[in-house]
Order: C-alpha cells, then sequence, then structure tokens
C-alpha cells in the first residue's frame, strides 16, 4: 500500500495551570487577552492551543516544508505526527514505515555504548547480526567517533551524541521521513557530510515533512509548504510561493485562493 498522510481538525493543548490559585489562574488568563492561544477548556483546566484545526493530506511523493516564527506550532504539528503527542480534537492516520527524526537523544540509552546503541536499533529493525555489524561499521565510520565508540553515550560531548544520532536515524531509509530541523546543524566540517547522507535518504522516502527555519532548504527540498501561525495553517501550497509569501509577510488572499484557510 503505498505511504499517505491524513490529518483532520488536529488539535493539540497543553495543560498550562494544574491547579488551585484562582487568583494567579485569573492574572494568566487576562494576560493573554488578545492572545487567544491561553484558554480555558471544559474542564476549567487553563491551556495553550499549541495547534489548531489543522487538516492536510499528504501521498506519495509529496515532500512538505512547515514554515512559521518562534512558537508558531511547527514542532508540536511534528510531534504529533510521529506519535509523541496524543489529539485532545482530530485525529492524525499515516500508513507506510515512519521515520521520526525529532531530537538528538530520542531513543538513545546514555548507559549503553554507541556500537551497543547501534545494536539495540538494528535488532528494533529486525536486522541479522551479520546486518548489524554492518550497520554498526556504517555508523562508526560516519559519526567519527573514534575509541567513544565503544564508551557509554553519557561520557559523549553533545556535538558527538548529534553525529551519532544523525548517523544512526540516516542509516535507515523509511517510506514517510519527519524530520526536525536539529538534524541540519552541526559544526561546518560535519555539516557538508551530513547533507550529501541527508539527501539521499529524504530522496529515498515516499513522503516528507521538515521543519525549519532554513528557507533555502524547504525552497529545494519541498514541493510543498504550511505556514502556521498561532497553531493554525496561515497557507498551504506550493512551495515557492508559500515561501515568498511568508518571507514578505503577506496574506494575500489572490495569491492562494484556494489554499488560504485563515
Ligand atoms: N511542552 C510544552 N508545554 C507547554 N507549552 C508548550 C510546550 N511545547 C510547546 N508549547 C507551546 O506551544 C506553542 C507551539 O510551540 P512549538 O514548539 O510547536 O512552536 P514552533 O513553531 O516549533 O517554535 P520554534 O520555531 O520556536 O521551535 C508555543 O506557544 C509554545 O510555548
Amino acid at each position: 500500500m503505498a505511504a499517505s498522510i491524513d490529518v483532520q481538525n488536529l488539535q493539540i493543548d497543553f495543560p498550562l495551570y494544574h491547579g488551585q490559585s484562582r487568583s494567579l489562574k485569573k492574572t494568566l488568563l487576562n494576560k493573554a487577552k488578545g492572545s487567544s492561544r491561553v484558554e480555558e477548556n471544559s474542564q476549567h483546566k487553563t491551556v495553550i492551543k499549541a495547534v489548531r484545526d489543522i487538516s492536510f493530506s499528504l501521498r506519495a511523493g509529496e515532500r512538505l516544508g512547515i514554515v512559521g516564527h518562534n512558537g508558531a506550532g511547527k514542532t508540536t504539528l511534528l510531534r504529533a505526527l510521529a506519535g509523541v503527542y496524543e489529539p485532545v480534537g482530530g485525529r492524525v492516520q499515516i500508513r507506510g514505515s515512519l521515520n521520526a527524526m525529532l531530537d538528538p537523544g530520542q531513543g538513545m540509552n546514555m548507559e549503553l555504548t554507541g556500537r551497543e546503541n547501534v545494536a539495540l536499533r538494528g535488532r528494533f529493525h529486525r536486522m541479522n547480526q551479520q546486518e548489524i555489524e554492518h550497520l554498526q561499521e556504517d555508523v562508526r565510520n560516519f559519526a567519527e567517533l573514534g575509541d567513544f565508540f565503544d564508551l557509554p553515550v553519557r561520557t559523549y560531548s553533545s556535538g558527538m551524541i548529534v553525529r551519532l544520532a544523525f548517523a544512526m536515524a540516516t542509516a535507515f531509509r523509511p517510506e514517510v521521513l519527519l524530520m526536525d530541523e536539529w538534524f541540519l546543524a552541526g559544526d561546518a566540517s560535519f555539516r557538508s557530510k551530513a547533507q550529501e547522507r541527508l539527501e539521499s535518504l529524504v530522496r529515498g522516502a515516499d513522503i516528507l515533512v521538515l521543519s525549519t527555519h532554513i528557507n533555502e532548504i524547504v525552497r529545494s527540498w519541498c514541493t510543498r509548504v504550511i505556514w502556521m501561525e498561532d497553531g493554525r495553517i496561515r497557507a498551504d501550497g506550493p512551495a515557492g510561493e508559500v515561501l515568498d509569501a511568508f518571507a514578505g509577510g503577506k496574506t494575500d488572499q489572490s495569491l492562494f485562493p484556494e489554499t488560504v484557510l485563515s
């Protein structure tokens, strides 16, 4: 079955306030007047509406970039697609094998060595011993960890953890690839090597969803862009057009007659 993503009326809230002090709650809600993202939900809890009324579908071959200013809801949407956050409303349906490259430390056991972590990941992907050994060599060479590859990950620098995580995450070719922008970071010498490996992974995936502030990457990798603002979709359309509007801060309805949702 071909890979696909269907998102319908997705809503994610974060509880902001759990409790007792009514005056604190009142102050918060009053302060937030004008910022409609802080609200009281049906259980009288104060919540941040991180993502609201999000609906879109992606089919095999589509490469979606999610752009927006800080706090727009990009990471929350990506994590909801990965199943990290449970929606309070709506639903997410994904068909196809998934690789969610969201956090450097994700799925990594800090007490185990780099080599052991790679073996665990390989077993999770049902690899046999020979495949695991091949994977370990691939990751070891790419991450350039030297002797640290056989030491516990807790002894690594943050840059070394990023290199290990990057090498591991990019070793598996999924049908659906979700990527947050930390994967585009790294020091200059690592970046050019990483870029090459990332591009082959991106081209190999049936569906890509990428959240980043780096517009040039979105322009070259993505066919379609969703521009998020205040937790909602402000525009959804061909990459070049939405990026131009985002860069110019325009909300010209005529630019996207069918795709601007709010
Ligand atoms: N764990 C959390 N608890 C409470 N509020 C959160 C949490 N995570 C995100 N938020 C809030 O949800 C909203 C959306 O945040 P999100 O991180 O998705 O935005 P973003 O577009 O990825 O921002 P950035 O570009 O700065 O990474 C923000 O108002 C943020 O403060």
